[in-house]
C-alpha cells in the first residue's frame, strides 16, 4: 500500500486514479511515500525521509526545495501545460480589465443606489471610464513556454502586434508560436516596443527582478504590466516607483502584496490563474498518473529534476536507482549485481545535470543483503525495488 499525503486540495478526479486497495490518500499521514501539492510551501516544512517522490499539480515548482530533493534522489513531478489555457484566458481578461477601466467602472456602478437618477448618473459619468482597444496595440511576452505561446497567439488573433523574448525556447514551442510574433533581440527591445508586457517565466535567480529600475527608463509611459507568473519577477521597488509616477499605467497581478493591493493603479487577483475546474482536473490527472507510474514502475515523465526514463517491464523485479552522474557508476553497479548473483534482464540509464537515473530489471528477486550492498555503492542517492 502506497501512502500519499496531500498538502493542498487536489481535484477529486485526479485522486480517483489512485486505486483504494493500493493507495492510502490523506492530508494527514505518517511516513508518506509521496507528497501531492499545489502551492503549499515545502521550503517551510521538513520533508519526511520516507518520501520517494513529490507531485506538483501545476507548473511552478519554486515552492519545492528541488535541489535538496535531487540530493536525496527524490524526483519532483509537475504538470507542464495542464493549466496553460486557464492562465491565458485570465491574462486576456487582465488586458481587458485594464484597457477598458473595468474595475473603476464596476466600483462606480456599485455607488448607483446612492444617486437619485441612476440612469442620468451613468450617462454623465461614463466619460471617466473611456478606454482603448487592444487591436493595434503591442504586447510583449517574456517567456514563450506553455502559457506565453498561448498568450502571444491569442493576442495576435485579437489584432495585436506581439513581441516575444525567450532565450531558451523549445523547438515544440517554436512550432506552436504564430509566425507573426516578432522575436525581440533583448528584453529592453521588447520593453521599449510594448504597450502591454506579460511575464510567463518561472521564478528563479535568472528571472527575479527581470523588470527592474533600468527597465523603467526604456518602457513606454503608461505601459500595462501583467504578472501571472510569480511575485518577485518584477522588482518591487521599481514597480512602486513606476506606479507612483505613472510610468506604469496599470499593474495586473495574480500576486498582489498588501501595499500593491490598495494601489489605485493595481488590479490584483488572489492567485486565480489556474483556478478553473478544467485546469485543476488536468493538473491532478497528469501529475497523479506520473506519480503512479513512478511508484509502481519507476518510470519518470515530466520531472523537473530527473531525466525522462521509461522501460517496459521484464524480469522478476526492477531496481530504480538514483545516483550521482559521474564516470564508472554503471560499471560499479553491474559489478555489484554480478557479485550478488543477480542477472540483468535489461537496463536503462539516463542523466540530467549532476543526477543520473537507472532502471535495472533483474531475472531473480534481490534479497535484503544484496540491496544493502547496492545501496552502499558510493554515489548512489536512492534505491527502490518495484
Ligand atoms: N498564476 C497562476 O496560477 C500560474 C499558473 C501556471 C503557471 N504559473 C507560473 O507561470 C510560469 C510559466 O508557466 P508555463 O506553464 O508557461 O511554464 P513553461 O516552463 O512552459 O514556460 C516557461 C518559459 O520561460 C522561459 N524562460 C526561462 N527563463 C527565462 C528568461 N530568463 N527569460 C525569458 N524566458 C525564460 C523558458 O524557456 C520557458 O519557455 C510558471 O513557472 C509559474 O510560475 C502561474
Ligand atoms: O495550483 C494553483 O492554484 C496555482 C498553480 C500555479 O501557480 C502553477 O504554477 O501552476
Amino acid at each position: 500500500m502506497f501512502k500519499i499525503q496531500t498538502l493542498n486540495n487536489i481535484s477529486r478526479i485526479g485522486l480517483e486514479r489512485l486505486p483504494a486497495g493500493q493507495y492510502n490518500v490523506a492530508s494527514d499521514q505518517t511516513d508518506p511515500d509521496a507528497l501531492l501539492v499545489r502551492s503549499a510551501d515545502l521550503h517551510k516544512i521538513e520533508i519526511p525521509a520516507s518520501v520517494r517522490a513529490i507531485g506538483r499539480a501545476g507548473a511552478g515548482t519554486n515552492n519545492i526545495p528541488v535541489a535538496e530533493m535531487s540530493k536525496r534522489g527524490v524526483p519532483v513531478f509537475n504538470a507542464p501545460g495542464a493549466n496553460a489555457n486557464a492562465v491565458k484566458e485570465l491574462v486576456l481578461a487582465g488586458m481587458l480589465l485594464s484597457s477598458r477601466n473595468i474595475p473603476d467602472a464596476l466600483a462606480f456602478v456599485s455607488t448607483l443606489p446612492e444617486h437619485a437618477d441612476a440612469h442620468h448618473a451613468m450617462e454623465a459619468e461614463k466619460k471617466r471610464f473611456v478606454g482603448s482597444e487592444l487591436s493595434g496595440k503591442t504586447l510583449g511576452v517574456v517567456g514563450l513556454g506553455a502559457i506565453g505561446v498561448r498568450v502571444a497567439n491569442a493576442a495576435r488573433a485579437l489584432g495585436m502586434r506581439v513581441f516575444g523574448f525567450d532565450p531558451h525556447m523549445t523547438v515544440d514551442g517554436a512550432w506552436q508560436l504564430s509566425a507573426d510574433v516578432v522575436k525581440a533581440g533583448s528584453l529592453n527591445e521588447l520593453y521599449a516596443a510594448s504597450d502591454f508586457i506579460s511575464f510567463h517565466v518561472p521564478l528563479n535567480d535568472a528571472t527575479r527582478g527581470v523588470f527592474k529600475a533600468e527597465s523603467l527608463q526604456v518602457a513606454r509611459r503608461g505601459v500595462v504590466l501583467l504578472n501571472f507568473a510569480r511575485d518577485g519577477i518584477i522588482d518591487a521597488g521599481a514597480l512602486k516607483a513606476g506606479l507612483d509616477d505613472g510610468t506604469i499605467g496599470r499593474y495586473v497581478t495574480d500576486f498582489p502584496s498588501k501595499e500593491q493591493a490598495v494601489h489605485p493603479r493595481v488590479i490584483g487577483l488572489p492567485h486565480l490563474g489556474a483556478s478553473t475546474a478544467e485546469a485543476e482536473e488536468n493538473c491532478a490527472v497528469m501529475v497523479v498518473d506520473q506519480l503512479r507510474d513512478f511508484l509502481e514502475n519507476g518510470n519518470v515523465l515530466n520531472s523537473v529534476n530527473f531525466p525522462n526514463t521509461r522501460m517496459a517491464r521484464e524480469g522478476k523485479a526492477r531496481l530504480c536507482i538514483a545516483n550521482q552522474n559521474r564516470p564508472g557508476m554503471i560499471g560499479r553497479l553491474s559489478q555489484v549485481l554480478g557479485e550478488a548473483g543477480l542477472n540483468i534482464a535489461q537496463m536503462h540509464n539516463a542523466s540530467r545535470g549532476e543526477l543520473a537515473y537507472t532502471l535495472v530489471d533483474i531475472d531473480s528477486p534481490a534479497d535484503a543483503a544484496a540491496l544493502e550492498t547496492i545501496a552502499a555503492v558510493e554515489g548512489i542517492l536512492a534505491l527502490r525495488v518495484v
